[in-house]
């Protein structure tokens, strides 16, 4: 039956590619006016407010405009935990090579028609999309809690930058234009902006369905379409964005969705139909991704970590700074590449601020990420939570002192004892050569350094192979402005950290990565130049 349905959407996905673009307007009109017709939209298992009660059964590949089951065609099945309890959510079918191909055609399918669209109509597409994405964000944040562990409140806040991201690209989409330059004799050469083909999304854990909505808005904005793989540890929520775009009107196989870890990310990388790649995640890896990218000449976007520094001088207000060191370490669990994880703090007011970031960082309520109150809730992983407290022993072997947490935890509900959680942690005496300054922990645990002189701070926050992120905090306008200039760190902040508006380039320098998500820039990494001069007197030949 699975494989009888496959082989229908086979066939549906290939006739998609012989619609011609007229054909394709008025499907896309008719969808217009019947939102809700297309694509079913699945969620089974109870909605409630706390965790342990959903179960995913439904397929989470998506191509040719719907859900894929490929169990049958023995498929690597691997389970997918809910961090907040240690059970198990779904099984994940993983993409292998005649998956992938097939997502990547469909895509190319899409491409035909999605590419020829005026921006207008590909923007009034992707604003149902957000449309959707808004009436859908309870159900939406609730999933991406239930896989990530991440609390209700954050979710809620990932779900709207993936709509506002979504909302913005709409209108840069309308606003795509090439220029006109005037030559000699009344020759005139143009320029027309280009989209590049099917380019490959490859997602972190961290923040699943906003990095879904960061790569594949600026992607069909200009017109390309998009095979996406989201990280195997959280696969649930990108499937739920493809039937999105497919009710808002978007043609069958603009945004597909592949399953699978390393394995099925490498054919998507070598696949000769993709046209780029577009990866989150690890340095380690991305460097593996621009390896594989390098051998088809293609072009990347790379966001990867950081170990960010964030600098308190002794005029800031205390208050913001002490709520900006928690923004920028605590916020999913400390699971954020741009988090300021080396907070340097004039020696003069180490003590207070401690004083106050110890209080707050105890007081910050660890249980049921689905519940309201809960401020912080479960790690990705076991494995993920083992390494992060892995990194707190180091750090005390190394001579750092815990001022709090840093320890597993076992909320009351006894329906989360075997979830992943453990108590943020504050260090304190930490020196530039320890581990838990050196490296990207991805856990809450805040390294506080101590310094004296702005020269002296500005060395040592810049003394790293990274430089995603970077804030200041101090009342003295040209401090904070001659700092940032200074600061080896493509993403800053004066007086607040972690602040990323869609409207605004996002991406690191050195080895935090290539090219920006967000804010208009963006579009220059999902699109291609062409150049046309265009004669209007004879051939000047030399032979
Ligand atoms: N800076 C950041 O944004 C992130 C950093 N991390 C760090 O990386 C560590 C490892 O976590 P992972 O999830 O394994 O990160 P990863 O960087 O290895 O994986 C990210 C994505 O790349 C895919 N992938 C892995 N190897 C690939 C390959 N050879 N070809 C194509 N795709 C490939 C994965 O399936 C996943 O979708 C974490 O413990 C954390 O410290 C993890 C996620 C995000
Ligand atoms: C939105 N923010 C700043 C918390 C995270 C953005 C990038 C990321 O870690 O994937």
């Amino acid at each position: 039956m699975a494989g009888l349905i496959r082989t229908l959407q086979q066939i549906r996905c290939e006739r998609g590619s012989k619609f011609s673009v007229r054909e394709m307007k008025m499907a896309l009109l008719s969808s217009l006016g019947t939102p809700g017709l297309r694509g079913a939209l699945y969620y089974t298992g109870t909605r409630s407010s706390s965790s342990g009660t959903l179960h995913i059964k439904e397929p989470l590949n998506f191509w040719c405009g719907g859900r894929v089951n490929i169990k049958d065609v023995k498929a690597k099945s691997e389970p997918v935990y809910e961090p907040a309890t240690g059970r198990v959510l779904c099984q994940l079918q993983a993409c292998g090579a005649t998956e992938v191909d097939a997502a990547v055609r469909s895509a190319r399918a899409a491409f035909t028609v999605w590419s020829k669209l005026a921006g207008m109509e590909r923007a009034r597409v992707m604003l149902e999309a957000a449309r959707l994405i808004e009436k859908r964000r309870e159900e939406i944040a609730e999933i991406e809690v239930v896989n990530n562990g991440k609390s209700i409140t954050e979710a809620r806040l990932d779900v709207d930058s993936a709509r506002l991201c979504i909302e913005y690209f709409a209108g840069q989409a309308t606003v795509l234009s090439g220029q006109h330059v005037q030559l000699a004799g009344g020759s005139f050469a143009y320029t027309r902006r280009e989209p590049l083909g099917v380019c490959v999304g490859i997602g972190a854990w961290n923040y699943p369905i906003q990095i879904a909505a960061w790569k594949s808005a600026p992607a069909i904005a200009c017109g390309n379409s998009m095979v996406f793989k989201p990280s195997p540890v959280t696969p649930a929520t990108a499937v739920l964005l493809a039937e999105i775009y497919s009710q808002a009107g978007a043609p069958e196989g603009l945004f597909n969705v592949v399953q699978g870890g390393v394995e099925t990310g490498s054919l998507l990388c070598h696949h000769p139909d993709v046209a780029k790649i577009s990866f989150t995640g690890s340095v380690p890896t991305g460097k593996k991704i621009m390896e594989m990218a390098s051998r088809g000449v293609k072009p990347v976007t790379l966001e990867l970590g950081g170990k960010s520094p964030v600098i308190i001088f002794e005029d800031s207000d205390l208050e913001n700074a002490v709520r900006g060191a928690l923004m920028a370490n605590f916020l999913s669990q400390g699971q954020v590449c741009s988090n300021g994880t080396r907070v340097f703090v004039q020696s003069s007011i180490v003590p207070q601020f401690l004083k106050e970031v110890v209080r707050r960082t105890k007081a910050i309520l660890i249980g049921d990420p689905l519940l309201e109150e809960t401020r912080m809730g479960a790690l990705v992983s076991k494995p993920h939570l083992e390494k992060v407290l892995g990194y707190v022993d180091q750090a005390k072997k190394e001579g750092a002192r815990v001022l709090c947490g840093g320890e597993p935890f076992i909320p009351t509900d006894p329906k989360l004892k075997d979830g992943y959680y453990m108590t943020p942690c504050v260090l304190d005496g930490c020196t530039d050569d320890m581990t838990c300054v050196k490296e990207e922990i991805f856990g809450p645990v805040m390294s506080v350094l101590s310094f004296d002189t702005e020269d002296e701070v500005l060395r040592r926050a810049n003394d790293s192979s990274l430089g995603l992120a970077a804030g200041v905090f101090t009342k003295d306008i040209k401090r904070a402005h001659r700092v940032i200039e200074n600061l080896q760190a493509g993403s800053c902040f004066i007086n607040n950290y972690n602040i990323t508006p869609v409207e605004v380039p996002f991406g690191g320098y050195k080895a935090s990565g290539i090219g920006r998500e967000n804010g208009q820039v963006t579009i220059e990494f999902y699109s291609q130049l062409k150049t046309v001069v265009v004669e209007m007197g004879d051939v000047d030949s030399l032979f």
